[in-house]
């Protein structure tokens, strides 16, 4: 790592929604950070705070929501006291739907002509050109039609490809991409990671990629942030994370990869769902759904622990960590360990249930139940079949 300056730091980062009934604390303490020209990954299930702490780089958070603490640092200048204007152009985001981010009534090469004109003030033959040239740069063929016509008629792909065209007009050193291949057919997502991957080497470009699938994580990113109920649970360089992960969140969305389990055996999901934090982190968010949860993890909120090993930065919060909180259930045993066993008890954990489900054709199994002995919990256990695309 080196000493300069991040592109990105985001500090501390909370996001609050303020809604009649509660307070959502979506991002809730998130820390990570993108340099010059490497791709950053920000993975966890739905309802994790990804999408969230998108809008909140771009300052695209609407009420009833708001970034109530921390700071996201541009090139050293903290974009939350109100600078975002003056870099609207060089964080570009890219969404999921690219139906959305298109406007219906103008045409694919207008809308990249604007965006031109506002960031790059180009105009007229010089910007009908460069559009024609950012539509032939992420691929599209026969852009110098192609720029004419309008957003319905593209496929997903081509659509997807105009939006990435639109945000590189911005000339941005950061691309946001939020899910930027869910929408699409296996085939075409592979085809437009390629072309990040390709748009980041050719022009320097840094990519924050959030997503929930770790099978893209693994193939996209550099380093990885885990995030799970609006907090960075372990980050590590993707290589290492995968080799061995070390808080047990990780280990189950690892698990969860179609591939990575054996075909005979169960593919494990992750029973229960993200809870929303609707209130400060007093304990740890996963332990009702954590195998190897023990009893401090419902007592006291984790940090961060450097679990750093050859010199490799990376941490993770998680009491199995920690040397203050000395526990019987050990950690786990290697990469695929801390899997669900005997030696899981969460004693105060409602949902402690390890759902399991089948893709080769048997009946589902549980793997394991721990704790909840009551058999209360209303959404662990087996989990609803899912056999394929590495979705949680
Ligand atoms: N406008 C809003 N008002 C209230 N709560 C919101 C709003 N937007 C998001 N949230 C809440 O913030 C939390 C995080 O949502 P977010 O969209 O960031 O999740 P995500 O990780 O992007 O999930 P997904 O993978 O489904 O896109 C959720 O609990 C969600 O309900
Ligand atoms: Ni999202």
């Amino acid at each position: 790592m080196s000493d300069a300056e991040p592109l990105l730091a985001v500090e501390d980062l909370r996001t609050v929604f303020h809604t009649d009934r509660e307070e959502i604390h979506a991002v809730d303490g998130v820390s990570f950070e993108v340099r010059a020209g490497e791709t950053v990954g920000l993975v966890g299930e739905s309802g994790s705070g990804k999408s969230v702490t998108a809008r909140s780089i771009l300052g695209l958070v609407d009420s009833p929501g708001a970034i109530e603490d921390g700071s996201i640092r541009y090139r050293g200048e903290d974009l939350t006291d109100d600078n975002w204007e003056r870099h609207r152009g060089d964080i570009a985001i890219v969404f999921q739907d690219p139906g959305s981010a298109l406007n219906p009534v103008y045409t694919v090469g207008n809308q990249i002509r604007e965006a031109l004109k506002i960031h790059q003030d180009l105009r007229g033959r010089e910007a009908r050109d460069r559009a024609v040239e950012l539509l032939e740069d992420v691929g599209i063929p026969d852009a110098a039609t192609r720029v004419g016509e309008y957003p319905h008629q593209l496929s997903g792909g081509m659509a997807q490809r105009a939006v990435i065209a639109m945000a590189l007009a911005c000339d941005p050193d950061l691309l946001v991409c939020d899910e930027p291949t869910t929408a699409l057919d296996v085939t075409i997502q592979a085809q437009i990671l390629d072309l990040l991957a390709e748009l980041q080497r050719e022009e320097d470009l840094a990519i924050l990629f959030i997503t929930h699938d770790m099978g893209v994580i693994e193939d996209a990113t550099d380093r990885v942030n885990v995030i799970y109920a609006g907090e960075v649970v372990e980050r590590a360089p993707t290589d290492v994370l995968f080799e061995n992960p070390q808080h047990p969140y990780t280990r189950a969305l690892l698990r969860s990869i179609p591939g990575r389990t054996p075909p005979e055996e169960t593919l494990p999901t992750i029973g229960g769902e993200v809870p929303t934090p609707t209130g400060p982190a007093t304990v740890c968010r996963f332990a009702p759904r954590c195998p190897d949860a023990f009893g401090a993890c419902v007592e006291v909120h984790p940090d961060h622990q450097d679990v750093s090993e050859g010199g490799v930065d990376r941490s993770a919060a998680c009491l199995l960590h920690d040397d203050n909180y000395p526990n019987e259930t050990g950690l786990g045993d290697g990469p695929d360990g801390g899997g669900p066993d005997e030696r899981s008890v969460a004693p105060a954990a409602e949902n402690t249930n390890y759902g399991a489900v089948d893709h080769g054709g048997g009946a589902p199994t549980e793997t394991s139940v721990a704790g909840d002995a009551s058999g209360q919990s209303a959404t662990g256990g087996v989990d609803d079949i899912d056999d394929g695309g590495g979705e949680l």
